[in-house]
């Protein structure tokens, strides 16, 4: 008798998870932008890092492909790299039987991204050249971790300027094409602190989180425009970006970030599940981090959630419990430090 309500309600449980799930997941599949051969795709910070490895998935796929970043050099190998790398996926989609796609367009643009003219004089250079652009994807930035009693206030305002308004100025010159065309993706990187924040990174931290509130205004903005928005959160990436900024990450930053945990990622795999995520039309992209995507499914927004909603509501009361011992771990270790260095000064 037990065994058969049991069953019974198992199966009524099946049902209507099915009930929900596949017309969400119908949803999904029609929703998202994919990369196809001639899909052209705009990377800012395209020539280095994670912009270059986004680059070169999307010349993978046979995209047509704009980097944007300042040093020529650097922009020259990476069209090189990029070249290449059509050359063989053009092969690969012959082999298939894809003989019609269209030649995927490459090219490495400079510009400042915190100069408005010449983003705009760029983007519209690419735009001649490979069409449309499709998806934007705004990673231009950098990280320059200091504490902020010593950290001048220029430190501040370069982040803001790069990380932010660099953004703002990628996003402006690429939209009215977008909404003209009621078409369009954009994505714009962020950092796990944007989510989170520890010692060490109250400046770049601030210049990430100004970046989640526009993301999240501007796809409330755009609903029903066709044009669509996503944020990513990658999070520590082996970039050469990376590498100077361990350069300079203060004792403190390092103590309270190895007391949290977090691994290393190389730039493909991060760059893999962005761009999946991208292909599903996903509004939080994917991290390769579990607790990343954990952090990212406990914020507070009115944006849609990092997972399915049933997950979301299963997940909510743990969040707030494993998220207190992060805090607690990052708080203890940063006292540890500070005491055994005499911070702060006494007079
Ligand atoms: N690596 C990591 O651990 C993490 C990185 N991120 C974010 O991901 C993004 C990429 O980081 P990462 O690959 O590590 O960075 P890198 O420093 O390795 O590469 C940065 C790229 O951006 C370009 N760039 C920098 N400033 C400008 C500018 N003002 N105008 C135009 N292009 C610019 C650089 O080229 P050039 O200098 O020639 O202009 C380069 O192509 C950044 O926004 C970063 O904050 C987020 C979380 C973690
Ligand atoms: C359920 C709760 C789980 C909590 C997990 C906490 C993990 C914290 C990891 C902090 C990692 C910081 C990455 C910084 C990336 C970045 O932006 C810099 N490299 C700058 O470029």
């Amino acid at each position: 008798m037990l065994h058969a309500v049991v069953a019974e309600w198992w199966f009524t449980a099946a049902l209507s998870l099915l009930a929900v799930a596949l017309p969400a997941a119908l949803m999904w599949a029609r929703r998202g932008s994919r990369l196809r051969p001639g899909t052209h795709v705009l990377v800012t910070g395209g020539s280095k890092g994670l912009g270059l490895a986004l680059a070169l998935q999307c010349a993978e796929r046979g995209c047509s492909v704009t980097i944007v970043a300042r040093n020529k050099a650097d922009l020259a190998t990476a069209l090189q790299q990029l070249q290449e790398t059509a050359v063989a996926a053009a092969t690969t989609l012959r082999a298939a039987g894809g003989a019609a796609a269209p030649a995927a367009k490459l090219q490495a643009l400079s510009a400042d991204t915190t100069d408005m003219t010449k983003v705009t004089k760029a983007f519209e250079e690419a735009e001649r050249n490979a069409g449309p652009i499709d998806v934007l994807i705004c990673n231009a930035g950098l990280s320059l971790p200091g504490l902020f009693v010593e950290q001048d206030v220029s430190a501040f305002e370069l982040q803001m300027r790069v990380n932010y308004l660099g953004n703002v100025h990628s996003v402006k010159a690429a939209l009215p094409g977008m909404l003209q065309r009621r078409a369009g993706r954009v994505v714009l990187v962020t950092s796990s602190l944007a989510i989170l924040g520890f010692a060490g990174y109250s400046s770049y931290a601030a210049s990430k989180w100004a970046l989640r509130g526009l993301a999240d205004c501007l796809r409330n903005e755009l609903q029903g425009t066709g044009v669509e928005v996503s944020v990513a959160y990658p999070p520590d990436t082996d970039t050469p970006g990376y590498a100077q900024e361990n350069a300079s990450k203060p004792e403190l930053c390092l103590a309270v970030n190895s007391a949290l945990g977090s691994d290393l990622f190389t730039p493909d795999k991060v760059a893999r599940l962005l761009l999946r995520g991208i292909e599903r039309g996903q509004y939080h992209l994917p991290s390769a981090d579990l607790g990343q995507n954990l952090l990212v499914s406990g914020m507070t927004s009115l944006s849609p959630k990092r997972f399915p909603l049933l997950v979301q509501v299963l997940l909510g009361p743990i969040l707030p419990l494993a998220t207190s011992v992060f805090g607690w771990i990052a708080d203890r270790a940063a006292t540890k430090h500070n005491t055994a260095h005499g911070m702060p000064p006494r007079r």
